[in-house]
C-alpha cells in the first residue's frame, strides 16, 4: 500500500521510537525519501545495514535539507542541542516535531531555535518497551496507541491537520493537551512506574538478607514485572527525571502520603481500609483491560483523516 504524505522525512535520533516511525513510513510509503540522521557512527551504520531509510549522515543540520517533516527522537535532553543544530537548514513551510516523553522542557529547549515560518508541533507517542536502539524498534508499535500533541498557540492549523494525518496513517489516536498538563498525566502514569520500579529492583539488589540469585531464582511474576520496567533506558530515564523535575516531585509527595496510609493500616491491622483500596484499584485495573482488548480490534484508533490538512 502507498500513501505518499511528505515528499522528504528526515529523522533525527534512530533508536526505538525513531526506527518504528522509520519502519512504518517504508511499510506505508508515507514519504518519497527518508533521510536518517544520529549522532553515532556505529548506530548510523546499524540503521543503514536495516535499510530503515534512503540516505544517511551523521550531521542532523544535513539531513533536514529540503525536508518537509522532521521528526526528532532523541533524549528529552539533547532536544535543546539538535534544535540548535538543525535550525538554520529548516526550509519554510517545514514541520518540526518529536516524541519526547516530556514537553514543557522540549519546548522551552527546542522552540527558541526554530526559525519564522517552520512548524513546530511537539508530540508524545504513547507507545514502547524497555528496549533501545535500531534494532528495538518494530513496525506497528504505534497502533492503537494514543499520541498526544502539544501546539503552541500560534500553531497552523494546516500543518497540525497534516501531523495528524501522519500518525493517524501509523494507526494513533491523537489527542491534544496543554504542555504542563500533559507532563502532570504522564508523571503519573508512566514516570513514576518506572521511577518506583527502580527504586524496588534497587532494594531487592541491596538486600543483606536476600542474596541476589534468591531474587532471580524466586522472582515472582509481580516482581518480573517491576524487572522489566527497570531494564529500561538510563539515558532517557536520567533525562525524563530531569526534564519533568516538579511534576515528578508533586507525584511522588502523593505517593509517599499514600505508601505512609498503607503502612500504618498494615501495622494497625486495619483489614477494612486495606480491602476498600485494594478493591477501589481492582476496577481501575478492569477498565484498562477493558480498553486494552479494543486495541486489538482491527479498526481500533483508526481515525478519518483530517479535511482541513
Ligand atoms: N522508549 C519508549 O518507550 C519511548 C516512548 C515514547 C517516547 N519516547 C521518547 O522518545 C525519544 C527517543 O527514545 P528511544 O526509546 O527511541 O531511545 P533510544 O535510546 O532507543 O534512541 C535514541 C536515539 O537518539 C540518538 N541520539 C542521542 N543523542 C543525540 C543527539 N544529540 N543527536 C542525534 N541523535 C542523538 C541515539 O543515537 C539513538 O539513535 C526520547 O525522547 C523518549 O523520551 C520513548
Ligand atoms: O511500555 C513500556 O515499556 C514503556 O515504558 C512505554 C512508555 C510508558 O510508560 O508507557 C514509556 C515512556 C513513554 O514516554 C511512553 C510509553
Amino acid at each position: 500500500m502507498s500513501d505518499l504524505l511528505f515528499d522528504r522525512i528526515a529523522l533525527i535520533g534512530i533508536g526505538l521510537i525513531g526506527s518504528s516511525i522509520a519502519r512504518d513510513i517504508k511499510a506505508l510509503g508515507l514519504a518519497g525519501e527518508v533521510v536518517i540522521s544520529t549522532r553515532s557512527p556505529e548506530t548510523l551504520k546499524r540503521a543503514e545495514e536495516l535499510a530503515l531509510g534512503d540516505r544517511y549522515t551523521t550531521s542532523a543540520a544535513e539531513a533536514v535539507r529540503d525536508a518537509d517533516l522532521i521528526v526528532v527522537s532523541v533524549p528529552v535532553g539533547s532536544s535543546g542541542l539538535v534544535a540548535e543544530q538543525i535550525a538554520p537548514n529548516l526550509k519554510p513551510g517545514a514541520i518540526l516535531t518529536d516524541v519526547g516523553s516530556t514537553k514543557a522542557s522540549v519546548i522551552a529547549q527546542m522552540a527558541p531555535h526554530v526559525p519564522e515560518g517552520v512548524h513546530f508541533i511537539p508530540g508524545h507517542p504513547l507507545a514502547g518497551t524497555e528496549k533501545s536502539g535500531p534494532d528495538a524498534g518494530f513496525e506497528g508499535l504505534f497502533r492503537g496507541r494514543w499520541c498526544i500533541f502539544t501546539p503552541l498557540p500560534e500553531t497552523d492549523e494546516a500543518a497540525l491537520g497534516r501531523l495528524r494525518n501522519f500518525w493517524i496513517a501509523l494507526g494513533s489516536k491523537i489527542d491534544e493537551m496543554d504542555p504542563q498538563h500533559h507532563d502532570k498525566v504522564l508523571a503519573i502514569v508512566s514516570h513514576l512506574p518506572h521511577i518506583i520500579a527502580y527504586n524496588i529492583v534497587g532494594t531487592a539488589d541491596d538486600l543483606e538478607t536476600v542474596t541476589e540469585s534468591e531474587v532471580i531464582k524466586y522472582s515472582a511474576s509481580g516482581f518480573r514485572d517491576f524487572t522489566r520496567l527497570a531494564a529500561s533506558d538510563p539515558t532517557m530515564w536520567r533525562d525524563v527525571c530531569l526534564h519533568n523535575k516538579d511534576a515528578i516531585l508533586e507525584m511522588l509527595a502523593r505517593f509517599s502520603e499514600d505508601l505512609a496510609y498503607l503502612q500504618r493500616a498494615i501495622r494497625w491491622g486495619e483489614g477494612d481500609k486495606l480491602f476498600e483500596l485494594f478493591s477501589r484499584t481492582r476496577t481501575i485495573r478492569r477498565s484498562i483491560v477493558q480498553a486494552g482488548q479494543d486495541v486489538d480490534a482491527p479498526d481500533f484508533g483508526r481515525h478519518a483523516l483530517d479535511p482541513k490538512a
